[in-house]
């Protein structure tokens, strides 16, 4: 069977996206999925990610990672699923969507800019060396020194496989302030078992583990990452956070065809 795909990229976290409001594709075949994700043998990303029809919102995202499957919230590849359902005319610039942890509002803005509002944030846990929170997925924020030069797969895939995470391990990202309201970060993603250019998730986590452990007490922050410049804003009251917005670019690439 031959289908349609789209390519979008976020700051350099790129998707294969899927129109699948008629519900042909082969949800649980993880093979397929992480061929499609292959950079070599298929058309390439980081993750994949579906649309489809839902009663009560514009959407339903059902994301899954390149090793082909289905995982917790990507904050990049919700952004890039708006711009994608207002490419194909499901939504205008505003929409309420169903995505694995909940409901989220998001804008499309000029210039492919995307804002998604991601869950709150009532628990972060800030231990020596380290902060833990969840953003939708799971996120271990560590500062580091020389962050140009460290190696963040060999590092990142210690602490995602070691004890301290267990069985499902977490996202790692690595920081480095720049100014009061500005962080650089790198990040080890769980499912794509490497470094990608961005993680929107992990961009949040960092945003508001900064602010929580007293590197700031900005509420609208900017994040350097490898593929581009992120925005993370929220309220915040005592360790709650509210009103979780992740903004920045989300591009479309190209489209085409591929047997299945
Ligand atoms: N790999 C992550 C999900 C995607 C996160 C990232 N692509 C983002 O933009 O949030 C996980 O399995 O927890």
């Amino acid at each position: 069977m031959q289908i349609e795909f789209y390519k979008y990229q976020g700051t350099g976290n790129d998707f294969v996206m899927i129109d699948n409001r008629s519900d042909f594709f082969p949800k649980n075949d993880v093979k397929l999925i992480e061929r499609l994700c292959d950079r070599r043998f298929g058309i390439g990303a980081d993750g994949l990610i579906l649309l489809e029809n839902d009663s009560e919102t514009d959407f339903r995202m059902v994301y899954y990672n390149s090793d082909g499957n289905q995982s917790s919230m990507c904050g990049n590849g919700g952004r890039c699923l708006v711009a994608f359902a207002n490419q194909l005319g499901v939504i205008d610039d505003k929409t309420t969507f169903i995505a694995t942890d909940g409901l989220h509002h998001a804008s499309v803005g000029d210039d492919a800019i995307v804002s998604l509002q991601m869950i709150d944030v009532n628990e972060v846990q800030k231990k020596d060396s380290y902060t833990f929170l969840n953003t939708g997925s799971p996120h271990h924020v560590q500062l580091v020194d020389d962050l140009e030069h460290y190696n963040v797969k060999e590092n990142g895939a210690a602490i995602r496989y070691g004890e301290l995470y267990g069985e499902k391990g977490s996202n790692v990202n690595f920081v480095k302030k720049v100014d009061d309201g500005t962080f650089s970060l790198r990040t080890y993603e769980r499912g794509v078992e490497d470094e990608t250019l961005a993680c929107g998730t992990g961009a949040t986590a960092v945003a508001i583990a900064m602010n929580a452990i007293g590197e700031t007490d900005k509420t609208s922050i900017n994040l350097n990452v490898e593929g581009g410049k992120l925005v993370v804003s929220f309220d915040k009251e005592n360790d709650h956070y509210t009103n979780v917005f992740l903004t920045g670019p989300a591009k479309f690439v190209f489209k085409g065809t591929i047997e299945i």
